[in-house]
């Protein structure tokens, strides 16, 4: 049974006087419970979208989503909230960490909303940290370390309440290569480890080529969906063919990095 379904997912943006946009058409799909699932489409193609929409930042103009027997677009905004909180996880782009917070306090945000005790709290960071390689790093501020380092420390503080869906949208797209592998490295040693389901928007071949399934948008509709199998060079191959009869923006084909 899926952990995540959407039913005729449609998002027409725009007010009812002024111009509208649909940027998503009775979209489907189902999320298998440890899946790490990547979605790619050209510019525009409505990413974001469904990703706000699967992950309760947004609410569909017309169709549903159930996230564990839950089906969240029926919640009122309280419940929603309290939804949030303790079953999903994000990762951004920009890693949306604190300033003034440590990268420990920043990694256990998620814990002080859920209120939990401090011991305990204490107990689960060092956990993820060390299962995330930045241990190390807990006292620091974030701009004492690098970009792939905040990005670990972002998934950390995405994982450390262990919510039903972690969400991440374009979590390579500042890093270099190196800091791209880590934190994909990172990704899929929770996927393959911890069975964490995971659902990924990326433009980089490379990043998704570490899901187990990437499903490709176009105009706000479905275009095709390929699986990995057992080799991740090949699956990488199979997305490049993808992209290249899917068109889009050149910026989308990223240079390769096996
Ligand atoms: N808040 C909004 N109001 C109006 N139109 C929007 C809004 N957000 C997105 N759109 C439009 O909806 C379409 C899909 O946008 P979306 O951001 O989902 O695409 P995307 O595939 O994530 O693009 P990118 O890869 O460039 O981030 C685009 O045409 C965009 O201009």
């Amino acid at each position: 049974m899926p952990i995540l379904t959407a039913a005729n997912l449609t998002k027409i943006y725009g007010s009812q006087r002024g111009v509208q946009h649909e940027a998503l058409h009775q979209f489907h799909l189902a999320v298998g419970k440890g899946e790490f699932i990547g979605i790619m489409g050209p510019s525009g193609s409505g990413k974001t979208t469904l990703l706000n929409l699967l992950s309760t930042i947004d609410s569909p103009t017309s169709g549903t989503v159930t996230i564990d027997q839950t089906t969240v677009t029926n919640l009122s905004r309280n419940k929603l909230a309290a939804f949030r909180r303790k079953e999903t996880g994000f990762i951004f782009q920009d890693y949306n960490l604190l300033e003034t917070l440590t990268i420990g306090e920043n990694i256990m945000l998620p814990l002080t909303l859920n209120k939990w005790k401090v011991n305990e709290m204490k107990e689960r960071l060092q956990l993820v940290t060390e299962q995330l390689g930045i241990a190390e790093l807990v006292d620091k501020r974030i701009f004492e370390v690098s970009g792939g380092q905040l990005q670990r420390a972002a998934i950390a503080r995405a994982i450390i309440h262990e919510p039903t869906v972690i969400y991440a949208d374009e979590p390579t797209g500042n890093l270099d290569s190196k800091a791209s592998r880590q934190v994909m490295e990172a990704l899929q040693f929770l996927h393959q480890e911890k069975k964490t389901t995971t659902i990924m928007v990326t433009h980089d071949p490379f990043a998704a080529s570490f899901c187990g399934r990437v499903i490709f948008i176009k105009d706000g509709k479905l275009f095709n969906e390929i699986h990995k199998g057992d080799n991740r060079q090949r699956f990488f191959q199979d997305i490049l063919n993808v992209q290249s009869i899917l068109g889009g923006n050149t910026d989308d084909f990223q240079t390769v990095r096996f």
